[in-house]
């Protein structure tokens, strides 16, 4: 069989770009007088590793321009003050874009902190109002990494190569896999969702021209099990130690074993992680001109 020549599609330009263009239209939106967007991050705890995402969104969120107000409770906050602190976010004219870091602490209702969040402030775009908005075609608030995935699937294939391509999601959660698969279908693909209780995961990726894997389980894909020149982009981040004792972040996909079959796919590191990113900064200056739009209407 002819070995295809994989293209890595580089998820961090092309967060780097996007960025690049948000933080054009920042400066657009501040010279034509409004004032700069502004990003609220609640971070609940200690999670070393949540705290460094916090981190890594805020000097991004001042890197294009808008403002970061950060907010860090305790651990052991209760339900009422945290709902508490989103009512004030909601009620607050200078916060455009509200982020509640997750996971919460296991006492804390989380779908009850996402349902009180301003649908227009929700720049994760997790409220059942959004993801309502979604999978009946209006404007609203798109999750991160779903448009993130989106964006790549459009920039190395183009629109209409995204036209009645079989595209398999891998995964059915409300932060991916659904709405990705909505996303999908508003581009006119076929879309198929695999989860944990598909019969023949193998043969739904051998039917598939684009494979989007969300279930965060290293390597669950084979590289075989791909169509020649199928396309794969890989949500998953997962950190596993290396035979050598060292921790190391892989897929959900085998990327090495992917090598001359896919046509493209994207990096872990480097693929859609840093997209989610990108797309979380376009989506608070999205709401900040979202909501100027509707105080006019
Ligand atoms: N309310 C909320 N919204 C989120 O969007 C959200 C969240 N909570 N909780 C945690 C997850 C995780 N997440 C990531 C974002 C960027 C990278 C990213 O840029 N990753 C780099 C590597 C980072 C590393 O080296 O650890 C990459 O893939 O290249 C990863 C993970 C957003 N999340």
């Amino acid at each position: 069989m002819t070995r295809i020549d994989t293209q890595r599609i580089d998820g961090k330009a092309a967060a780097a770009a996007l960025s690049a263009e948000t933080a054009a239209k920042v400066t657009e939106w501040t010279a034509s007088g409004h004032r700069r967007p502004a990003l609220a991050v609640v971070l609940v705890g200690e999670d070393p590793a949540s705290q460094v995402y916090v981190r890594n969104k805020q000097r991004q969120t001042e890197a294009v321009g808008m403002r970061s107000i950060g907010h860090h409770l305790p651990a052991d906050i209760d339900q009422a003050a945290l709902l508490h602190l989103v009512a004030e976010l909601n009620a607050d004219p200078e916060v455009d874009g509200i982020l509640v870091q997750l996971p919460l602490p296991k006492h804390i209702d989380t779908a009850r902190v996402i349902a009180a969040i301003d649908p227009d402030k929700d720049v994760d775009g997790l409220h059942v109002v959004n993801a309502g908005r979604l999978a009946n075609g209006l404007a609203g608030l798109v999750p991160c990494t779903p448009l993130g995935c989106l964006i790549l699937l459009e920039q190395t294939l183009g629109r209409e190569a995204l036209r009645g391509a079989n595209a398999l999601v891998i995964g059915r959660s409300i932060l991916v896999g659904k709405p990705v698969a909505q996303l999908l279908l508003g581009a006119n693909c076929t879309v198929t969702i695999a989860h944990g209780s598909t019969r023949d995961l193998p043969d739904a990726v051998r039917a598939a021209d684009i494979v989007v894997a969300a279930v965060g389980r290293p390597k669950l894909i084979a590289g075989g099990w791909l169509k020649p020149g199928a396309t794969v982009i890989d949500v998953g981040i997962n950190r596993v130690e290396t035979p050598a004792g060292k921790s190391q972040l892989v897929g959900d996909v085998d990327y090495e074993s992917a090598q001359g079959i896919a046509a493209h796919i994207t990096p872990v590191p480097g693929g859609v992680g840093p997209m989610t990113i990108a797309c979380l900064l376009a989506n608070t200056l999205k709401a900040a001109e979202l909501r100027r739009a509707r105080l006019l209407a």
